[in-house]
């Protein structure tokens, strides 16, 4: 089963949520308004019928921007949900078919309210372009003279990796920065250090064996988890913890660890087939984003 959800985003950034109806599957939950493809349709037509049904608008399916495309299981249903951004429509929107329609601020939605195929949606709505890595081999003082500079460049997210101190070096470095942070609206995850997250409130990235050996989730939904990933196991891994993205990799260039590029077309393979955001990482660059965004990536992870 093949469904088209549309995210209308208004001028202030608030997006259109609706509440499905009574004696419907998934009563109750919240989604994005959408449907079924019916035979011979194309996913854009779909939509722009659904939208006209569901909500009474006109739209013009050639200003749709692609989101995600989340393939998902309910039981035995098994479907493909797609998701694409609208920002132009004609009429207002009406709950002609939910129970609800509401306009809310991405950042304030409870993805516990949500349908949940469409909890990678939000991840994705939620998530910047950048994903920000702290150099290599840089001493803790200059990761956080680091922290600061990235703040204000206007980067969002950001991970801080110093191989070989300490837990608490590497946590303390975190703390000092976090009020920073926070003021900017942006997120730091520890890389590998669930413990260090769990206690200064902020996200982690799982290492390829860590996301192995972990079963559920390690932190509560609210503070991000990452996962690294090379192939489609360690994604269908990443999406069975419910992180809420990953980074895949090395796209271009070899990595130390001896895995060979994966080149953009088996990276779309991989992040298409996902129902998570995915980074593209290694050998990638600022320049690399068009690409990348045409290849089903979230954005790009990289230390410049
Ligand atoms: N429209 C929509 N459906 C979603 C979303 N997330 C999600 O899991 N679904 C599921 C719920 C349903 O199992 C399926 C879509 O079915 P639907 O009932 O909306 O489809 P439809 O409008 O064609 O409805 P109908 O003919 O069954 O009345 O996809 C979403 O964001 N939008």
């Amino acid at each position: 089963m093949h469904v088209v959800a549309g995210v209308l985003v208004d001028g202030n950034g608030r997006v259109l949520i609706a509440q499905r109806p009574p004696g419907k599957h998934l009563a109750g939950l919240w989604e994005f308004p959408g449907g079924k493809l019916e035979s011979g349709e194309s996913a854009v037509s779909a939509l722009e019928r659904e939208l006209d049904e569901e909500l009474g608008i006109a739209v013009d399916p050639h200003t749709f921007e692609a989101l995600i495309r989340i393939p998902w299981r309910y039981g035995e249903r098994a479907m493909l949900l797609e998701a694409m951004v609208v920002r132009a429509w004609t009429g207002e929107p009406k709950a002609l078919d939910a129970a609800a329609i509401a306009w809310r601020d991405p950042a304030s939605i409870d993805p516990a309210m949500l349908a949940p195929a469409d909890r990678p949606i939000l991840a994705a709505l939620r998530l910047p372009l950048h994903y920000m890595v702290s150099p290599a081999g840089a001493t803790p003082d200059r990761v956080s003279e680091w922290i600061g500079e990235t703040l204000a460049r206007g980067e969002r997210l950001m991970q801080v990796h110093l191989p070989g101190h300490p837990d608490d070096v590497v946590r303390s470095v975190v703390a000092g920065a976090l009020a920073e942070v926070r003021r900017h609206g942006a997120h730091v995850l520890l890389y590998g250090d669930v413990e260090g997250a769990a206690a200064l409130s902020v996200g982690v990235h799982l290492d390829s064996s860590q996301l192995r050996a972990w079963t559920e989730r390690p932190l509560p939904l609210g503070m991000l988890v990452a996962a690294s990933c090379h192939d489609a196991d360690d994604l269908a891994h990443a999406v069975r913890l419910g992180c809420d993205f990953a980074t895949l990799s090395p796209v271009l260039a070899g990595s130390a660890s001896g895995y060979e590029p994966l080149g953009w077309p088996r990276f779309a393979r991989l992040a298409e087939a996902a129902s998570l955001p995915v980074y593209a990482l290694g050998g990638v660059g600022a320049d690399d984003l068009g690409e990348a965004r045409m290849h089903a990536a979230q954005g790009i992870a990289g230390i410049s």
